[in-house]
């Protein structure tokens, strides 16, 4: 009979250099303070579902989420208490978002969720019900109890309006900084409507002519 303990076969679950490799692999992508995915993370799983985006041909949506005036808490509370508002947060994404979407933490104060196979509908109500859950979930620290809201922008990567990873970061931060412009607490988004902004009256009489307007 060989000694089972004296070797590692492969697939032996129990195996401590498994459990080894498994617990380093989870330290590699896991941001130490709050526990959701890093950047490293997020940037691998990105590339991942836009290939998916690409042979499947559904959307991937991209949802980033700022907290609103963090540094006053710092500054009221301590940078302690700015962490425990973090890890608040964190838990609160997690609670409003399914485990298949790929909660990770940005940097400082932000967070960014990526939504595989999703719609802009879809992720609307995502973004809004993370949106309302944080300001209306109260956090404890230094025996106060206090509120804190987030401003979302959204992007979604279709494959007929195909956006590369770098475009579609750069497109959720630009609805980001467009929800802190408006006054903050909200969800941004390219509407339909906006786009439409962007066609200029030359272009819409050009239009209305081709299917006989007047
Ligand atoms: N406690 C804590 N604070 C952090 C961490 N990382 C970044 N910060 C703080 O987050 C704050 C971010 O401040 P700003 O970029 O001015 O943004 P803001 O106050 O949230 O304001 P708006 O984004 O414009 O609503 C700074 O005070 C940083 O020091 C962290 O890991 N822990």
């Amino acid at each position: 009979m060989p000694n089972q303990t004296a070797t590692c076969p492969v697939g032996e679950l129990s195996c401590p250099l498994v459990d080894e490799v498994v617990h380093l692999r989870q330290q590699v992508i896991t941001d130490p303070l709050t526990g959701l995915f890093n950047v490293r993370h997020f940037r691998e799983m990105l590339e991942q579902e836009l290939e998916r985006t690409q042979r499947t041909r559904m959307s991937t949506a991209v949802m980033m989420i700022d907290l609103d005036h963090f540094k006053r808490i710092n500054d009221s509370y301590g940078h302690e208490e700015g962490n425990t508002v973090l890890r608040h947060t964190a838990r609160l994404i997690e609670a409003m978002t399914r485990r298949l979407d790929v909660r990770c933490r940005y940097g400082g104060e932000e967070f960014v969720v990526i939504l595989p196979s999703t719609e802009l509908a879809v992720a609307k109500r995502v973004a809004e019900r993370v949106r309302s859950a944080l300001a209306s979930t109260p956090v404890d620290i230094s025996e106060n109890s206090i509120t804190v809201t987030a401003s979302i922008g959204l992007a979604i990567c279709r494959v007929d309006e195909y956006l590369g990873a770098a475009q579609l970061v750069q497109e959720a931060d630009k609805w980001l900084y467009e929800a802190k412009r408006q006054g903050r607490n909200r969800v941004c988004f390219n509407t339909p409507v906006q786009r439409d902004q962007g066609v200029s009256q030359d272009e819409k009489d050009a239009i209305r002519g081709l299917f006989g307007g007047d």
